[in-house]
Protein backbone atom coordinates (compact mmCIF):
# COMPACT_ATOMS: atom_id res chain seq x y z
CA UNK A 1 0.00 0.00 0.00
CA UNK A 2 1.56 3.01 -1.16
CA UNK A 3 1.64 6.68 1.47
CA UNK A 4 -0.41 9.35 0.70
CA UNK A 5 0.11 11.47 3.73
CA UNK A 6 0.34 14.63 1.95
CA UNK A 7 -2.63 17.15 2.99
CA UNK A 8 -5.26 17.30 0.42
CA UNK A 9 -7.47 19.73 2.30
CA UNK A 10 -4.90 23.37 2.47
CA UNK A 11 -6.26 26.26 0.00
CA UNK A 12 -3.73 26.74 -3.19
CA UNK A 13 -3.14 30.20 -1.80
CA UNK A 14 -2.25 29.24 1.34
CA UNK A 15 -0.16 26.51 -0.23
CA UNK A 16 1.78 29.40 -2.27
CA UNK A 17 2.05 31.22 1.06
CA UNK A 18 3.95 28.16 2.82
CA UNK A 19 6.31 27.62 -0.03
CA UNK A 20 7.91 30.98 -0.07
CA UNK A 21 7.73 31.40 3.91
CA UNK A 22 11.33 31.09 5.43
CA UNK A 23 11.03 28.74 7.96
CA UNK A 24 13.28 27.12 10.89
CA UNK A 25 13.29 23.41 11.50
CA UNK A 26 14.17 22.43 15.28
CA UNK A 27 13.01 18.16 14.94
CA UNK A 28 14.23 16.61 11.69
CA UNK A 29 16.45 13.22 11.36
CA UNK A 30 19.94 13.41 9.07
CA UNK A 31 19.24 9.46 7.66
CA UNK A 32 15.40 10.14 8.23
CA UNK A 33 15.88 13.48 5.35
CA UNK A 34 17.23 10.81 3.03
CA UNK A 35 15.07 11.90 -0.12
CA UNK A 36 14.20 8.78 -2.75
CA UNK A 37 16.73 10.57 -4.29
CA UNK A 38 19.66 10.65 -1.90
CA UNK A 39 18.54 7.09 -1.18
CA UNK A 40 19.28 6.02 -4.80
CA UNK A 41 22.57 7.73 -4.99
CA UNK A 42 23.61 5.91 -1.68
CA UNK A 43 21.84 2.48 -3.16
CA UNK A 44 24.16 2.55 -6.05
CA UNK A 45 27.21 3.05 -4.54
CA UNK A 46 26.43 -0.29 -2.18
CA UNK A 47 24.58 -2.41 -4.32
CA UNK A 48 24.04 -4.93 -2.08
CA UNK A 49 21.48 -2.91 0.42
CA UNK A 50 17.89 -4.22 0.85
CA UNK A 51 16.76 -0.74 0.37
CA UNK A 52 14.83 -0.45 -2.59
CA UNK A 53 15.93 2.70 -4.97
CA UNK A 54 12.72 2.88 -7.55
CA UNK A 55 10.44 5.46 -5.65
CA UNK A 56 7.51 3.61 -5.87
CA UNK A 57 8.83 0.81 -4.25
CA UNK A 58 10.36 3.11 -2.02
CA UNK A 59 7.27 4.49 -0.98
CA UNK A 60 6.21 0.90 -0.11
CA UNK A 61 9.09 0.56 2.08
CA UNK A 62 8.98 3.17 3.67
CA UNK A 63 5.02 2.40 4.98
CA UNK A 64 5.03 1.26 8.55
CA UNK A 65 3.04 -0.97 10.79
CA UNK A 66 4.22 0.80 14.00
CA UNK A 67 6.91 2.15 15.80
CA UNK A 68 9.29 -0.68 16.06
CA UNK A 69 8.82 -1.45 12.09
CA UNK A 70 9.54 2.29 11.07
CA UNK A 71 12.92 1.94 13.10
CA UNK A 72 13.78 -1.55 11.43
CA UNK A 73 13.44 0.22 8.31
CA UNK A 74 15.39 3.82 9.80
CA UNK A 75 18.19 0.82 10.19
CA UNK A 76 18.58 -0.18 7.03
CA UNK A 77 18.75 3.27 5.62
CA UNK A 78 21.59 3.90 7.99
CA UNK A 79 23.54 0.82 7.00
CA UNK A 80 23.73 2.96 3.42
CA UNK A 81 25.46 5.02 4.85
CA UNK A 82 29.68 3.34 5.11
CA UNK A 83 32.24 6.13 4.33
CA UNK A 84 32.94 9.68 5.34
CA UNK A 85 31.76 10.72 1.58
CA UNK A 86 28.18 8.94 1.84
CA UNK A 87 28.05 11.33 5.25
CA UNK A 88 28.83 14.13 3.34
CA UNK A 89 26.56 13.68 0.68
CA UNK A 90 23.78 13.10 2.73
CA UNK A 91 23.86 16.22 4.46
CA UNK A 92 24.91 18.26 1.80
CA UNK A 93 21.50 16.94 -0.65
CA UNK A 94 19.65 17.41 3.10
CA UNK A 95 20.22 20.88 2.98
CA UNK A 96 19.81 21.21 -1.11
CA UNK A 97 16.51 19.67 -0.28
CA UNK A 98 15.80 22.30 2.73
CA UNK A 99 16.87 25.23 1.21
CA UNK A 100 14.41 24.37 -1.49
CA UNK A 101 11.64 24.88 0.88
CA UNK A 102 13.36 28.35 2.37
CA UNK A 103 14.46 26.34 5.76
CA UNK A 104 16.94 29.32 7.01
CA UNK A 105 17.99 27.01 10.12
CA UNK A 106 17.91 23.67 10.86
CA UNK A 107 19.12 21.67 13.84
CA UNK A 108 19.49 18.36 12.53
CA UNK A 109 19.21 15.33 14.77
CA UNK A 110 22.37 13.09 14.25
CA UNK A 111 23.35 9.30 15.50
CA UNK A 112 27.17 9.39 15.30
CA UNK A 113 27.10 6.09 17.65
CA UNK A 114 25.04 4.53 14.24
CA UNK A 115 27.85 5.53 12.29
CA UNK A 116 31.11 5.11 14.40
CA UNK A 117 29.89 1.43 15.32
CA UNK A 118 29.60 0.72 11.98
CA UNK A 119 32.81 1.54 10.90
CA UNK A 120 33.31 5.07 10.48
CA UNK A 121 36.35 6.87 11.70
CA UNK A 122 35.16 9.46 14.00
CA UNK A 123 37.48 12.01 12.84
CA UNK A 124 36.33 11.52 9.33
CA UNK A 125 32.59 11.71 10.82
CA UNK A 126 32.87 15.11 12.01
CA UNK A 127 34.83 16.42 9.56
CA UNK A 128 32.38 15.30 6.99
CA UNK A 129 29.17 17.03 8.57
CA UNK A 130 31.00 19.72 9.54
CA UNK A 131 32.68 20.31 5.36
CA UNK A 132 28.85 19.88 4.75
CA UNK A 133 27.47 22.46 6.95
CA UNK A 134 29.95 25.28 5.96
CA UNK A 135 29.74 24.16 1.99
CA UNK A 136 25.22 24.22 2.19
CA UNK A 137 25.47 27.42 4.15
CA UNK A 138 28.36 28.87 1.33
CA UNK A 139 26.13 27.63 -1.45
CA UNK A 140 22.60 27.24 -0.16
CA UNK A 141 22.54 30.09 2.93
CA UNK A 142 20.57 27.22 4.99
CA UNK A 143 22.44 27.50 8.67
CA UNK A 144 22.59 23.82 10.15
CA UNK A 145 23.46 23.24 13.27
CA UNK A 146 23.64 19.58 15.44
CA UNK A 147 21.89 17.81 17.61
CA UNK A 148 23.79 14.29 18.74
CA UNK A 149 21.35 11.82 19.93
CA UNK A 150 21.30 8.91 22.08
CA UNK A 151 19.82 5.99 20.56
CA UNK A 152 18.62 4.49 23.72
CA UNK A 153 17.19 1.26 23.02
CA UNK A 154 20.96 0.82 22.25
CA UNK A 155 21.86 0.94 25.86
CA UNK A 156 24.68 2.68 28.50
CA UNK A 157 27.40 2.14 26.11
CA UNK A 158 25.89 4.18 23.14
CA UNK A 159 24.97 6.82 25.90
CA UNK A 160 28.62 6.58 27.18
CA UNK A 161 29.96 7.00 22.92
CA UNK A 162 27.55 9.48 22.04
CA UNK A 163 28.46 11.66 25.28
CA UNK A 164 32.12 11.48 24.71
CA UNK A 165 31.52 12.28 20.87
CA UNK A 166 29.92 15.29 22.03
CA UNK A 167 32.24 16.58 24.74
CA UNK A 168 35.56 15.94 23.65
CA UNK A 169 37.05 19.38 22.23
CA UNK A 170 39.22 17.23 19.96
CA UNK A 171 35.99 15.73 17.81
CA UNK A 172 33.09 17.59 18.81
CA UNK A 173 32.27 19.68 15.69
CA UNK A 174 31.48 23.72 15.60
CA UNK A 175 27.84 23.36 15.04
CA UNK A 176 27.10 21.00 17.59
CA UNK A 177 24.46 22.93 20.01
CA UNK A 178 22.27 20.13 21.38
CA UNK A 179 22.17 16.61 22.78
CA UNK A 180 19.29 14.27 22.42
CA UNK A 181 17.86 10.70 23.18
CA UNK A 182 16.09 9.30 20.33
CA UNK A 183 14.92 5.63 19.31
CA UNK A 184 11.95 3.74 21.10
CA UNK A 185 10.75 4.64 24.65
CA UNK A 186 8.92 1.70 25.70
CA UNK A 187 11.67 0.44 28.04
CA UNK A 188 13.90 2.58 27.85
CA UNK A 189 13.66 4.70 30.78
CA UNK A 190 14.63 8.23 30.93
CA UNK A 191 16.70 8.69 34.21
CA UNK A 192 19.38 6.00 33.63
CA UNK A 193 20.41 8.86 30.85
CA UNK A 194 21.12 11.24 33.73
CA UNK A 195 25.08 11.48 33.61
CA UNK A 196 25.08 11.65 30.25
CA UNK A 197 23.07 14.81 30.11
CA UNK A 198 24.84 16.58 32.89
CA UNK A 199 27.88 15.94 31.19
CA UNK A 200 26.67 17.31 27.89
CA UNK A 201 24.61 20.64 29.65
CA UNK A 202 28.26 20.87 31.63
CA UNK A 203 29.94 21.16 28.49
CA UNK A 204 27.72 23.79 27.07
CA UNK A 205 25.08 21.74 25.18
CA UNK A 206 21.49 22.19 25.32
CA UNK A 207 19.01 19.35 26.09
CA UNK A 208 16.74 18.27 23.94
CA UNK A 209 15.27 14.62 24.47
CA UNK A 210 12.51 12.88 22.54
CA UNK A 211 9.42 11.90 25.25
CA UNK A 212 5.68 10.81 24.84
CA UNK A 213 5.79 10.41 21.38
CA UNK A 214 5.32 6.23 22.34
CA UNK A 215 4.40 6.40 25.98
CA UNK A 216 2.85 8.28 28.39
CA UNK A 217 2.93 11.41 30.03
CA UNK A 218 5.51 10.37 32.90
CA UNK A 219 8.38 10.27 30.32
CA UNK A 220 7.77 13.88 29.39
CA UNK A 221 7.87 14.68 32.99
CA UNK A 222 11.20 12.35 33.38
CA UNK A 223 12.54 14.31 30.92
CA UNK A 224 12.10 17.79 32.45
CA UNK A 225 13.30 16.53 36.12
CA UNK A 226 16.24 14.21 34.95
CA UNK A 227 17.74 15.50 31.39
CA UNK A 228 16.85 18.59 32.42
CA UNK A 229 14.90 19.31 28.88
CA UNK A 230 14.80 22.82 27.03
CA UNK A 231 12.34 21.36 24.50
CA UNK A 232 10.89 18.08 24.11
CA UNK A 233 10.80 16.32 20.91
CA UNK A 234 7.42 15.59 20.30
CA UNK A 235 5.83 15.40 23.78
CA UNK A 236 2.62 14.03 22.45
CA UNK A 237 1.31 12.38 25.07
CA UNK A 238 1.53 15.48 27.45
CA UNK A 239 -1.96 16.10 26.17
CA UNK A 240 -3.45 13.24 28.68
CA UNK A 241 -2.13 15.46 31.58
CA UNK A 242 -3.10 19.18 32.45
CA UNK A 243 -0.75 19.73 35.24
CA UNK A 244 1.67 18.81 32.69
CA UNK A 245 0.52 20.89 30.02
CA UNK A 246 0.67 23.53 32.51
CA UNK A 247 3.84 23.27 33.67
CA UNK A 248 5.19 23.40 29.73
CA UNK A 249 3.40 26.72 28.97
CA UNK A 250 4.68 28.42 32.30
CA UNK A 251 8.03 27.82 31.69
CA UNK A 252 8.21 28.17 28.38
CA UNK A 253 9.60 24.83 27.13
CA UNK A 254 8.37 24.18 23.28
CA UNK A 255 6.84 21.26 21.92
CA UNK A 256 8.88 19.92 19.04
CA UNK A 257 5.41 18.78 17.25
CA UNK A 258 5.72 16.33 13.98
CA UNK A 259 1.80 15.94 13.17
CA UNK A 260 2.61 13.32 9.88
CA UNK A 261 5.22 11.49 11.84
CA UNK A 262 2.89 10.61 14.96
CA UNK A 263 0.29 9.17 12.20
CA UNK A 264 3.17 7.57 10.04
CA UNK A 265 4.45 5.41 13.21
CA UNK A 266 0.66 5.03 14.10
CA UNK A 267 1.45 7.17 17.37
CA UNK A 268 -1.58 8.74 16.92
CA UNK A 269 -4.47 7.32 14.70
CA UNK A 270 -5.65 10.21 12.84
CA UNK A 271 -4.56 13.54 12.33
CA UNK A 272 -7.75 15.14 13.43
CA UNK A 273 -6.91 13.34 16.77
CA UNK A 274 -3.79 15.15 16.67
CA UNK A 275 -3.22 16.60 20.16
CA UNK A 276 -2.06 19.88 18.42
CA UNK A 277 -4.64 22.18 19.67
CA UNK A 278 -4.88 21.14 22.74
CA UNK A 279 -1.34 22.06 23.44
CA UNK A 280 -1.89 25.71 21.36
CA UNK A 281 -5.40 26.64 23.82
CA UNK A 282 -3.24 25.53 26.97
CA UNK A 283 -0.16 28.13 26.04
CA UNK A 284 1.94 25.69 25.57
CA UNK A 285 4.80 26.85 22.81
CA UNK A 286 4.54 24.61 19.52
CA UNK A 287 6.84 24.34 16.86
CA UNK A 288 5.87 22.41 13.60
CA UNK A 289 8.64 19.60 12.19
CA UNK A 290 9.20 16.97 9.66
CA UNK A 291 11.00 14.61 11.55
CA UNK A 292 11.90 11.87 8.95
CA UNK A 293 10.43 13.82 5.98
CA UNK A 294 10.76 11.14 2.78
CA UNK A 295 10.06 8.53 5.09
CA UNK A 296 6.90 9.40 6.08
CA UNK A 297 6.08 11.18 2.87
CA UNK A 298 5.84 14.60 3.73
CA UNK A 299 8.07 17.50 4.31
CA UNK A 300 8.07 21.12 6.46
CA UNK A 301 6.11 22.31 4.07
CA UNK A 302 2.97 19.88 4.32
CA UNK A 303 3.35 19.84 7.99
CA UNK A 304 2.84 23.77 7.97
CA UNK A 305 -0.64 23.23 5.76
CA UNK A 306 -1.09 20.17 8.00
CA UNK A 307 -0.57 22.87 11.10
CA UNK A 308 -2.86 25.45 9.14
CA UNK A 309 -5.87 23.16 8.68
CA UNK A 310 -5.57 21.89 12.69
CA UNK A 311 -5.37 24.71 13.89
CA UNK A 312 -7.42 27.08 11.67
CA UNK A 313 -4.66 29.23 10.87
CA UNK A 314 -4.36 32.32 8.37
CA UNK A 315 -1.20 33.61 6.90
CA UNK A 316 -0.79 35.72 10.06
CA UNK A 317 -1.07 32.59 12.30
CA UNK A 318 1.31 30.21 9.94
CA UNK A 319 3.83 33.03 10.69
CA UNK A 320 4.11 33.15 14.08
CA UNK A 321 4.39 29.44 13.97
CA UNK A 322 7.47 29.80 11.59
CA UNK A 323 8.85 32.74 14.55
CA UNK A 324 7.84 30.18 17.40
CA UNK A 325 10.21 27.73 15.99
CA UNK A 326 13.00 30.77 15.50
CA UNK A 327 12.53 31.67 18.75
CA UNK A 328 12.97 28.34 20.19
CA UNK A 329 15.47 27.37 18.18
CA UNK A 330 19.53 27.34 19.65
CA UNK A 331 20.19 30.22 17.12
CA UNK A 332 22.27 33.48 18.33
CA UNK A 333 20.69 36.50 18.79
CA UNK A 334 21.37 38.39 15.73
CA UNK A 335 20.77 35.08 13.91
CA UNK A 336 16.98 34.97 15.46
CA UNK A 337 16.79 38.85 14.25
CA UNK A 338 17.39 38.17 10.76
CA UNK A 339 14.66 35.64 10.35
CA UNK A 340 12.25 36.64 12.70
CA UNK A 341 12.70 39.68 10.45
CA UNK A 342 12.60 37.74 6.62
CA UNK A 343 9.78 36.34 7.98
CA UNK A 344 7.42 39.59 8.78
CA UNK A 345 8.85 41.44 5.21
CA UNK A 346 7.20 38.13 3.69
CA UNK A 347 4.37 38.51 4.76
CA UNK A 348 3.87 41.94 5.22
CA UNK A 349 4.56 41.95 1.18
CA UNK A 350 2.30 38.45 0.51
CA UNK A 351 -0.60 40.44 2.51
CA UNK A 352 -0.27 43.69 0.45
CA UNK A 353 -0.48 42.20 -2.97
O1 LIG B 1 22.62 2.11 15.29
C1 LIG B 1 22.46 1.10 15.96
O2 LIG B 1 23.24 0.16 15.90
C2 LIG B 1 21.28 0.98 16.85
C3 LIG B 1 21.16 -0.10 17.71
C4 LIG B 1 20.02 -0.19 18.51
C5 LIG B 1 19.01 0.75 18.44
C6 LIG B 1 19.16 1.81 17.57
C7 LIG B 1 18.07 2.81 17.48
O3 LIG B 1 17.09 2.67 18.16
C8 LIG B 1 18.22 3.91 16.56
C9 LIG B 1 17.01 4.79 16.53
C10 LIG B 1 17.22 5.95 15.59
O4 LIG B 1 15.97 6.46 15.23
C11 LIG B 1 16.12 7.83 15.04
N1 LIG B 1 14.79 8.41 14.93
C12 LIG B 1 14.31 8.90 13.79
N2 LIG B 1 13.07 9.34 13.97
C13 LIG B 1 12.76 9.12 15.26
C14 LIG B 1 11.60 9.41 16.02
O5 LIG B 1 10.58 9.94 15.56
N3 LIG B 1 11.63 9.04 17.31
C15 LIG B 1 12.72 8.45 17.87
N4 LIG B 1 13.84 8.20 17.17
C16 LIG B 1 13.86 8.52 15.88
C17 LIG B 1 16.98 8.24 16.19
O6 LIG B 1 17.63 9.45 15.98
C18 LIG B 1 17.98 7.10 16.23
O7 LIG B 1 19.05 7.38 15.37
C19 LIG B 1 20.28 1.95 16.79
ZN1 LIG C 1 12.42 12.46 16.04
Amino acid sequence: MTQHLVDPHAPRDLKAFIAGLPKAELHVHHVGSASPRIVSELAARHPDSKVPTDPEALADYFTFTDFAHFIDVYLSVVDLIRTPEDVRLLTYEVARDMARQQVRYAELTITPFSSTRRGIDERAFMDAIEDARKAAEADFGTVLRWCFDIPGEAGLQAAEETARLATDDRLRPEGLVSFGLGGPEVGVERPQFKPYFDRAIAAGLHSVPHAGETTGPQTVWDALTHLRAERIGHGTSSAQDPKLLAHLAEHRIPLEVCPTSNIATRAVRTLDEHPIKEFVRAGVVVTVNSDDPPMFGTDLDNEYAVAARLLDLDERGLAELAKNAVEASFLDAAGKARITGEIDTYTAQWLSR
